[in-house]
């Protein structure tokens, strides 16, 4: 069995985002464009909660359905996607890239949902359970707060 790997070249990793590294595109990439293939390590219950857990590692892993050894249901384990699938940042509203498991093959594969213009950054979704505050969330609701005119009506003493 094998897996071809595919990463496109026009992606640039900026090093300081208000939420750490991030990929960025250097030109546009075309809906549909497979960006990225990666290996994932996947780990075990006794590695995730013994030792995964106490480090920055935790905030890389990923949920991984893996089946049972009867093959009759499946367990989640975690795995930590090796190469750029650590990389994309996360946003609840300007997501542009989605993920898919292939869970046989043990691998990630990143497409762009829609047209990602140069200069973008690359945004997942991670779901709903996040382990940090979210950056895009806090900037989105301040923008709205601007907007409506909460933030000058809060400065103003009645
Ligand atoms: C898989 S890593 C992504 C790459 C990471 N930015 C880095 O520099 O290694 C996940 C971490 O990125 C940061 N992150 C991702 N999306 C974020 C967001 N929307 N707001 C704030 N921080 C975010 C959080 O620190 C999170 O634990």
């Amino acid at each position: 069995m094998s897996q071809p790997l595919t990463r496109i070249s026009t992606l640039n990793l900026v090093l300081e985002t208000p939420k750490g590294r991030g990929v960025f595109a250097t030109a546009l990439i075309p809906a549909g464009t497979v960006i990225d293939t990666a290996p994932v390590l996947l780990l075990s219950e006794r590695d995730f909660d013994e030792h995964v857990t106490h480090t920055s590692l935790l905030h890389y892993s990923y949920n991984w359905p893996t089946p049972t050894d009867d093959g009759k249901s499946s367990v989640l384990r975690q795995a930590i996607v090796l190469g750029l699938g650590s990389m994309f940042n996360h946003s609840a509203r300007r997501q542009n890239v989605g993920w898919k498991r292939n869970l046989e093959k043990q691998v990630v594969v990143y497409t762009a949902l829609r047209d990602i213009a140069k200069g973008e950054e690359l945004l997942i979704s991670y779901g709903p359970h996040l382990t940090f505050v979210d950056a895009e969330e806090a900037m989105w609701q301040r923008g709205r707060e601007a907007e409506s005119g909460e933030d000058f009506l809060g400065g103003i003493e009645v």
